[in-house]
């Protein structure tokens, strides 16, 4: 779906007397030269708003903008350009016609589309001087990257997560590319943590939601925090040295409360505290019976302190989350009862209050800061802001590296990294943009080592999983030698072709010549992207018990993505974060419990001084994340809101 273009194209003397400041400012000839770009900006969300604004109020007048999303809610608090009655509508089309307003002469074209899809291909993006990405997610950031490369249009990408923001510019063979370097994946805390050892709120909220899972959901392996009708906390079967806890048996008279609050707070912990090994350098976890808490005060008086705080952010006393704990779970248990397994949701009020209660219990117990509601559901729901001013300041940024490359000064762009507290007084990091990264497989060599087990590894697995998900391929297509072995994508094929297909993707790789020492070729006509793999066999990674703490089984490993020649050190300095946080903060996250960002700080070679505004009006920005969603093949829409 295209938005109509203005016919008026733009009446040279009536935008010379509208720009005249900037032709003073700018020069006649740039400015031409800007009038005559012609400029593709992707995504016209929080940043692509303050970046379409920018360029119009800049003299660039022939621009299309391509966006999938309608406008939502909780896109008005930044996204300005819209109004309450957008709503439902395209992003693209408003965002369009908000900017003619400041320039009614502009030639704005707007796509209400999937960047991904097959009419942006790389012979739409050849009519570009320049491509903007305004992006939230990496695979649509790592396809772009890749049909820049293919044709060979430069590409100014951006990012913003919270406070932090991020900027570049990308040019086929004299800068670095999107996947030069690759962008870490959120790290995931180790389960021990979680389970016996927290030290952070984090680690009690990912906790709740774990027992959330056990007592409401589909109990699995994932959640399994405690055995709830295990009462031992010493001693083994074998050594006939058992320590029961007998009280359970009572509680559980008593009732499904009094049951599980005694197992997880008392008993569990209890059995906890008695482990002397764990607690030589710290407090052990007090157990804590509920009978006791019945007589106490609620000393806790974080919740009469500040009245004028909103209710959500109050701080819970001890007693109030008990309460709260014991009233909740017995909602749950009814709604489970009449409606089944539940699934934990930031925005089902029972069971945030369930989580907030839950973990705040367990805080407390382990000596750790108990949280509000509002930081609870922050943390719980993977829960990043959005700044207006940090897609501001990088809105404004992107319009300046943009006319250094339409004015031909490639050499003056710079990646600029926005922080969160001042460094040396300055709040943007700049520096030269790297050089590629000659073991780049995107950009440079094409080559890439998969190791995997071929015999038990599937057709299905290796498209959807590996080559979709983690190379984010579009539609790969592979063929070994002159044979064609997978095609990609409905269209030229029959319903009986689809379904052989399907069927395909059920063998194992070795049973359909993908064996040991194989040479795929893998190419991506969307993105006109092709690469070479080597497929080596291996029997299996790491060891049952090794692959247990991880969590999630390693069952392939990618040789040939990552490599050295990185640009920045990962010297962790503190307030500094990679490269990689705002861009994929705000994407990779979704199948992941919790992330847990490694700071390091970009070395600059050149720095100079900037200024900027300091960040004001914090709002929130949430991120859906449906469980095993996957966000990598961009398919799955976020939504976000806003929190007051
Ligand atoms: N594949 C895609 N094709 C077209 N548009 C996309 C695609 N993926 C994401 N987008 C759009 O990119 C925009 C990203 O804007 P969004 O506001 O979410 O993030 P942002 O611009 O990075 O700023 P912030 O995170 O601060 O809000 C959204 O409007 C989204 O619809
Ligand atoms: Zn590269």
């Amino acid at each position: 779906m295209t938005g109509n273009s203005n016919s008026n194209g733009g009446d040279n003397s009536n935008q010379n007397e509208r720009f005249s400041h900037l032709i003073e400012t700018l020069g006649l000839n740039l400015f031409q030269k800007i009038q005559k770009a012609k400029i593709l900006v992707v995504g016209a969300g929080g940043i692509g708003c303050e970046l379409l604004k920018n360029l119009i109020l800049s003299g660039f007048i022939n621009i299309e903008i391509i966006d999938l999303d309608t406008i939502d809610l909780s896109n008005l608090n930044r996204q300005f350009l819209f109004r309450k009655h957008h709503i439902g509508m395209s992003k693209s089309k408003i965002a369009r016609e908000a900017v003619l307003k400041y320039n009614p002469s502009a030639n704005i074209v707007a796509h209400h589309g999937d960047i991904k899809s097959q009419e942006f291909g790389p012979q739409y993006f050849k009519q570009f001087d320049l491509v903007m990405n305004a992006l939230d997610n990496l695979s649509a950031r790592r396809h772009v990257n890749r049909v820049c490369l293919s044709a060979d249009v430069p590409l100014v990408e951006s990012g913003t997560a919270g406070y932090l923001g991020q900027l570049t510019v990308i040019k086929k063979g004299d800068t670095e590319c999107f996947e030069c370097v690759p962008t870490e994946a959120p790290k995931q805390f180790a389960v021990c943590t979680i389970r016996s050892n927290p030290s952070a709120p984090i680690h009690c909220i990912v906790w709740a939601k774990m027992l959330f899972g056990r007592l409401f959901g589909v109990a699995d392996d994932s959640n399994a925090v405690t055995d709830m009708d295990d009462n031992i906390v010493e001693g083994t079967e074998e050594q006939n040295n058992i320590v029961r806890d007998l009280q359970l048996a009572v509680e559980k008279d008593k009732g499904y409360g009094q049951w599980v609050y005694h197992k997880v707070f008392y008993t569990d912990i209890d059995r906890l505290a008695r482990m002397k090994e764990m607690w030589k350098e710290k407090k052990p976890p007090q157990p804590r019976l509920l009978a006791d808490i019945d007589q106490e005060l609620d000393n806790n008086t974080a919740e009469h302190i500040n009245t004028a705080q909103l209710k959500d952010q109050k701080v819970w006393g001890f007693k109030e989350n008990v309460r709260v704990f014991l009233e909740t779970l017995a909602q749950l248990k009814q709604r489970f009862e009449k409606d089944g397994a539940l699934s934990w949701d930031k925005d089902d009020d029972m069971a945030l209050n369930f989580v907030v209660s839950a973990s705040n219990i367990r805080s407390h117990i382990f000596g750790i800061t108990t949280k509000s509601k509002f930081d609870v559901k922050s943390m719980a729901g993977n829960i990043i802001p959005a700044i207006a001013t940090t897609n501001a300041v990088i809105g404004g940024l992107i319009v300046m590296n943009a006319i250094n490359i339409i004015d031909g000064r490639l050499k003056d762009c710079k990646s600029i990294f926005l922080i969160e507290q001042p460094s040396n007084k300055r709040m943007l990091l700049v520096s030269e943009i790297p050089k590629p990264n000659t073991a780049c497989y995107v950009c440079q060599k094409n080559f890439i080592t998969i190791k995997l087990n071929t015999n038990t590894v599937k057709v299905g697995q290796l498209i959807h999983d590996i080559l979709k998900k983690h190379l984010a391929f579009s539609l790969p297509m592979l063929t070994v030698g002159n044979d064609l072995l997978y095609e990609s994508g409905d269209e030229d094929l029959s319903k009986e072709e689809i379904r052989a297909r399907d069927a395909l993707e059920q063998k194992v790789l070795s049973s359909y010549r993908m064996g040991d020492n194989v040479i795929l070729a893998v190419e991506d006509y969307l993105q006109d992207f092709k690469v070479s793999i080597l497929i080596n066999h291996v029997e299996s990674f790491g060891t049952e018990e090794e692959n247990k703490k991880k969590e999630h089984e390693k069952w392939f490993e990618i040789v040939g993505t990552a490599t050295a020649a990185a640009p920045f050190q990962t010297q962790p300095i503190q307030s500094i974060t990679t490269t990689a946080t705002a861009y994929n903060a705000v994407t990779d996250i979704d199948d992941l419990e919790i992330i847990e960002p490694t700071p390091t700080t970009p070395t600059p070679t050149t720095t100079t001084t900037t200024t900027t505004t300091t960040t004001s009006g914090k709002k929130r920005k949430e991120i859906e994340s449906a469980p095993g969603s996957e966000d990598s093949d961009g398919s799955k829409k976020q939504k976000y809101e806003t929190i007051e």
